[in-house]
């Protein structure tokens, strides 16, 4: 049997075609495992479609004297302990208090990360973008939801996941 992927046009998520049968299914047929299924024509279609696993976030993030990169468009000698950078982000935090327009103008104002000029938009990533705390932080957030404070290698990060 041979099959491929292809994406539905009417339901915009992907598809089992049976290029012998023309048949169509939605679920993986029967005899067809996760693996071969991974390796057909078209696979790339089973993830990181925007429904399919992929998220999208804006965050604001603190740096510190310990990030892998102590240095950012709004300061070229990042000297501060992480404590102090949690400290500031505390402030931001309470100051934006839940409000998504807040996040994005003192994201713009003070994100150590180039994504400050957007806003602290990210834009879309799947899995295995980005570092794994701030990956799995975001796919626990609801749309429209805020992280409290987490912490990677970069610093210190407050997310939004906007999608
Ligand atoms: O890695 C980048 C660029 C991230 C980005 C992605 C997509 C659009 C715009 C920016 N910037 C780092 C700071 C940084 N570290 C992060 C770790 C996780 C998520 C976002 C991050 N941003 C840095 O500047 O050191």
């Amino acid at each position: 049997m041979s099959y491929e992927i292809r994406l539905s046009n009417s339901r915009g998520v992907p598809y089992f075609y049976n290029t012998e049968t023309s048949e169509s299914t939605w679920d993986r047929p029967a005899g067809l495992t996760e693996e071969q299924a991974k390796s057909l024509p078209g696979a790339h279609l089973l993830t990181g479609g925007p429904g399919e696993g992929k998220v999208r976030a804006s965050h604001l993030l603190v740096k510190h004297r310990d990030s892998r990169r102590p240095s950012s468009w709004r300061e070229e000698n990042i000297t501060r302990s992480k404590e102090e950078a949690i400290d500031i982000l505390k402030g931001y935090q309470a100051q934006i208090d839940g409000s998504a327009e807040k996040f994005a103008e003192l994201a713009a104002k003070y994100s150590d990360c180039s994504s400050a000029k957007n806003g602290g938009d990210l834009g879309s990533f799947g899995k295995g973008q980005m570092q794994k705390p701030f990956e799995d932080a975001t796919y626990a957030l609801k749309p429209g939801e805020m992280s409290d404070i987490i912490s990677t290698d970069s610093g210190v990060h407050i997310i939004l996941r906007t999608a």
